[in-house]
């Protein structure tokens, strides 16, 4: 039997602590690394960072936007570099933010799901602004081949809260309505549902309600965009336990050097671990 990508987390969580570090190749950190901005930089970059990190972090996260721009070259980058996470033993979690109607949400989730596609990966994000509904496509592929979907509720970017936090004709805001529906698809799963929200370590004290989620938090915002791991408190209450907190440029701005960049990692686990509920780590 398979393991669901909920049961490989809670492991995964377990075995080598609550972290994800992002792969967000901006240009400005190729040129700080001395690497060109271009496909061949981008390859060196992943290179780097999957011999630094592959072997230890819970999570790793790499932003589709950052290897699209190079083209059909970087998007060969990213399926290699997806290939090597996995075979390093971490879970890739796919940040693409897709959605769509569902007919389209199909062919996201064979693009990104289906262990027949080159892009396959263990987890995606996805967009939930069609309707939590539109995503059902994703949701049964994630099922079907013990994947996973991050669906956003509440952003780290201050621009989110205006949709976000809107209130529906039931009296719940949208973010709220999407958590539900996120919550009742892990409902019963054990020992973690596969379903994931992302909820941002910037927000503050929302006033929405986590306890039911029996999923995956994904918390980015720290570093730099000003969250640091206490923030998680005051965001998260005591719903700390499947939070998995992100960071990208915090510690891809110590490389090149793949001691630094561990090393970095270390800091801002530790940090996270000072913060998180040991209950279920
Ligand atoms: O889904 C995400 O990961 C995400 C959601 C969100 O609310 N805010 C957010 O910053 N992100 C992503 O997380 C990463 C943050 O990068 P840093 O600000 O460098 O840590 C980027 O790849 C963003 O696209």
């Amino acid at each position: 039997m398979t393991k669901s990508f909920g049961a490989r987390l809670h492991e995964a969580l377990g075995h080598r602590g609550p972290l994800c570090v992002g792969i967000d190749p901006h240009p400005s950190l190729l040129t700080a690394w001395g690497l060109t901005d271009d496909a061949d930089g981008l390859a060196r970059f992943c290179e780097i960072v999957i011999e630094a990190l592959g072997d230890r972090v819970a999570v790793m996260k790499p932003q589709s936007a950052f290897f699209e721009r190079h083209g059909s070259r970087g998007v060969a980058v990213l399926e290699s570099a997806i290939r090597q996470l996995r075979d390093a033993g971490s879970l890739v979690l796919l940040d693409v933010k897709r959605g769509d109607i569902g007919s389209t949400v199909a062919a996201y989730a064979a693009a990104y799901l289906d262990p027949a596609s080159p892009l396959r990966a263990d987890a995606i994000t996805a967009s939930p602004f069609l309707g939590v509904g539109s995503l059902r496509p994703m949701f049964d592929a994630a099922t079907a081949h013990d994947g996973g979907v991050f669906v956003l509720a509440l952003t780290s970017n201050p621009e989110g809260a205006a949709v976000q936090r809107a209130v529906g004709p039931g009296g719940r805001t949208v973010a709220q309505t999407v958590i539900d529906e996120i919550s009742q698809l892990n409902e019963g799963a054990t020992p973690l549902g596969s379903f994931g929200l992302v909820v941002g370590a910037t927000v503050g004290d929302t006033g929405h309600d986590l306890s039911r989620v029996n999923g995956p938090i994904l918390a980015p915002g720290l570093g730099a965009q000003g969250g640091n791991a206490s923030d998680l408190r005051t965001v998260f209450g005591n719903d700390l336990d499947w939070v998995v907190p992100s960071y990208s440029r915090e510690i891809l701005a110590r490389g090149p050097s793949v001691t630094d960049l561990r090393s970095a990692t270390g800091d801002v686990l530790a940090q996270c671990r000072a913060v998180l509920s040991p209950r279920s780590r």
